[in-house]
Parts: structure tokens; sequence; C-alpha cells
């Protein structure tokens, strides 16, 4: 079941049986009638019968009548007639076979019911919603061992540029850059529940990028592409996506990110895969892919409540500008309390791997001012 984290359950998946499915001893002590313990104190004890004990894991052999009590280990079976367990604590043997209790216990003190965590037909985990270890837990206990889930999506990763060599390049001539930007999304597509499949890279020769489209489109859930979207001569993507779908958006009001395309291509009229147009630089390819990538790719895991991302509030540092209009999304490193914004050009990669998290300027806000407290998205 291991091979089921963080996997999503296609539907709601139902206890076949009530958890713990017996009612048990939350305390080592002696099973009672709670009504043989009130008024009991160190000044004036209760004096129960100890009629006998309880095993692990047997069912009891002995029932609880009024002034009797039977030992009770932790996690054992509530003996009929018990409706309290008073914690060893509270009693003592005063002589062979009787048992002092000097604190009066209420009726269910010390005991989980039989159904307390989870009622026989209620869901143990929801549709939806990644599945976490203690989820595993759950089904485990309710002897759930094979279930459902939503396919991983696949997600095509394609390169593009003249200059861009694998990572595996030894030497590199002037202009060349190795190929960081599909190794850091393919990082991303696994934190987020989907399945890399690095498509290689792209030269910017006219009808390449449209020739590696047509041949992973079917293949794919989402297609992400990197680089090539801006405004200068070679940005070929906008046209080879044209030509396998339709662009919906040439250019985002965000911050790094101009550049970004969205698209949907077919393969077919009721099969439409997402397509993803990235910045070149890797900054922003991975800062973009963050904020619509990776929502995306939740829901086409069939994921509508995907895990919160944790965040801190913290106090900014300095004054940041921005232009009303415009998402601003600033890399920050976070020290006791205090968000330092992370400045530099989004040609510069280390800025996100020095950054403990972002912080986000809102469209309408032109700014935000040294000393407020504001909310840091950490990254994982
Ligand atoms: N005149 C203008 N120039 C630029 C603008 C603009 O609005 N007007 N926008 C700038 C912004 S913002 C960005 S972002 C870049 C994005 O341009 P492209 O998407 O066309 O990307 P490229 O020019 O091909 O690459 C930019 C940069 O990133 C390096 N790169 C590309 N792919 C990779 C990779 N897989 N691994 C590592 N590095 C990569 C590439 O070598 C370039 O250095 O345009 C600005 N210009
Ligand atoms: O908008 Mo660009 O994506 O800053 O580097």
């Amino acid at each position: 079941m291991s091979a089921a984290l963080h996997r999503v359950p296609a539907a709601d998946i139902l206890s076949p049986q009530a958890l713990p499915g017996f009612a048990k001893s939350t305390v080592d002590g002696f099973a009672v009638r709670a009504a043989d313990t009130y008024g009991a104190s160190e000044g004036l004890p209760s004096y129960l019968d100890l009629i006998g004990s309880v095993r692990m894991g047997e069912a009891p052999a002995v029932s609880v009548k009024p002034g009797a009590c039977v030992a009770m280990p932790t996690g054992g079976v509530i003996p009929d007639g018990a409706d309290a367990v008073v914690m060893v604590e509270y009693t003592a043997e005063t002589m062979p076979g009787t048992i002092e209790v000097t604190r009066p216990v209420a009726p269910g003190g010390g005991i989980v019911r039989a159904d307390d965590d989870v009622a026989a037909g209620a869901p143990l985990v929801t549709g939806g919603r990644p599945l976490r270890a203690p989820d595993l837990g759950l089904l485990a206990a309710a002897g759930v061992t094979s279930i459902c889930v939503h396919a991983r999506p696949r997600v095509a990763i394609i390169s593009t540029g003249d200059e861009v060599v694998p990572p595996e390049t030894a030497h590199l001539t002037a202009g060349q850059v190795r190929d960081a930007t599909a190794s850091a999304l393919a990082g991303l597509v696994i934190e987020a529940g989907g399945e890399p499949v690095i498509a290689g890279i792209v030269s910017d020769e006219p009808g390449a990028l449209k020739e590696k489209l047509t041949e992973v489109l079917p293949e794919s859930d989402l297609v992400v592409v990197s680089a090539g979207s801006s405004v200068g001569a070679r940005d070929e993507t906008a046209g080879a996506v044209a030509a396998v779908g339709d662009v919906w958006c040439h250019g985002l009001a965000i911050k790094p990110g101009k550049p970004t395309l969205l698209a949907e291509c077919g393969r077919g009229s009721s099969d439409r895969v997402p397509l993803i147009g990235l910045p070149g630089n890797p900054l922003s390819a991975l800062v973009v892919f963050g904020q619509i990538g990776i929502p995306l790719l939740w829901r086409i895991s069939g994921c509508d409540k995907p895990p919160a991302r944790p965040n801190v509030r913290a106090r900014l540092s300095r004054d940041l500008a921005s232009a009303a209009g415009r998402l601003d999304i600033i890399q920050v490193k976070v020290t006791d309390g205090v968000a330092e914004p992370l400045f530099g050009p989004s040609a510069l990669l280390s800025v996100l791997t020095r950054a403990d998290g972002y912080v986000i300027i809102p469209e309408p806000a032109t700014g935000l001012d040294a000393g407020i407290d504001v909310d840091v998205t950490l990254y994982p």
C-alpha cells in the first residue's frame, strides 16, 4: 500500500467495518462500573473485588458486576458490564483480591468505543485528496489493501534553443548552456504527483518544435515547452503551437513570466491536451510552472483538494515596488521572522535555490512597505 502514498483516490473509500471494531481500554488499570467509583477519594476510597483480568488480543472471560473490577491492559477488550476504566495510578491492591480506588471515573472514561475511529460504511479516505501517511494506516487498519487511484498525469517536458545542450555535456563551447530547466521541472512535476517525461531539446530550426509536439501529444496529459516564447527572431513557440492547437493567450501580467503562453492542443475534439509555453530563463520557467502548471497538474490528477502549501507570516525587511496591474512573485529568505527579498535578474537560477519561499504582490498593489507582515509561501 505504500505505493498509494500521494496518489489521488478515484472515489471515497468506505470502511467495511467499524474501527477499532471493539470497545477498548485506553489506559492500564481496572474495568469498573463508573457508579461504583463516585465520591471516591484518597480519604474515602471505594473498595472493589478483583474478579479477573483481560489478556491482550483475547475476548474477556468475565463480566463486571456491581462492586467488582477486572484488571485491564491498554488496548484490551472491555468486558461486559464495565462502562469505564480507572487508571492504575489511582488504585492500590490493599489486600489480595481487593482494589482500592481513590479517584472517581465517569462513564466512558478510559474507553474508546467500537466505532469511535470510523463507523462501518463511513469514509476512510475521501476521493480527490492525495493520500498521506496516516491514510495508509487507516486503510490498513480496515483491511483495505488495494484501492483505485487516478493515473499519474504524464507531463512532456520539451526544452528549446540552439544553445541548450544536455546536462551530461562535459565541455561547453562559447554561448552554450546545459539544460537546467528540464531537470528542475521534472522535480516539480514529481512533487505534484505527475510523471515527467523529458522529451529532449529541440533546435530553433523552423518546423522542429511542431514535429516534436506532434510526436509527444498522443502520449501526454500536459505538455510544457520552455523558451522561445518572447519576441526575438528565433522565438518559434507560438507559431509551432498554433499549428497543432489553439493558443489561449501569449503574455501574462506577471513578473517573472511575462512571455508565458497557454494553449490547448488536439488529440481529437474530445481529447484536448493543455500546453504551457514557459519563459526561457530557468528561474522564470520554474516560478510560472509553480503558479500555473502545478494547480493544473493537480486538477488533471483528479485532485480537487490539493495539499495546502505551508506558509509563515514574516516582517518585510525593505520596500518592494511593483507596477499596478501586474502580479509580482518575489523570492525571499526568512530569518527570525524577517523576510529578506532576494533580488537579481531572472537569468540567475541561484536566486531560487537560495530562497525559502516567495511573497506575492497582488495585481492592484503598487508595492509593499518595509515593516509590514507578509505571507511567505514556503518551498518544500
Ligand atoms: N526585447 C525583449 N526581450 C526580452 C523580453 C521582452 O519582453 N522584450 N522578455 C525577457 C524575458 S522576461 C524573458 S523571461 C526572456 C524569455 O525569452 P524566451 O522565452 O524566448 O527564452 P530564450 O530567449 O530562448 O531564453 C532566455 C534565456 O534562458 C536560457 N535558457 C533557455 N532554455 C534554457 C534551459 N533549458 N536551461 C538553461 N537555460 C535556458 C537561454 O539560454 C537564455 O539565456 O526574454 C527576455 N527578453
Ligand atoms: O518575465 Mo522573464 O520570465 O522575467 O525572466
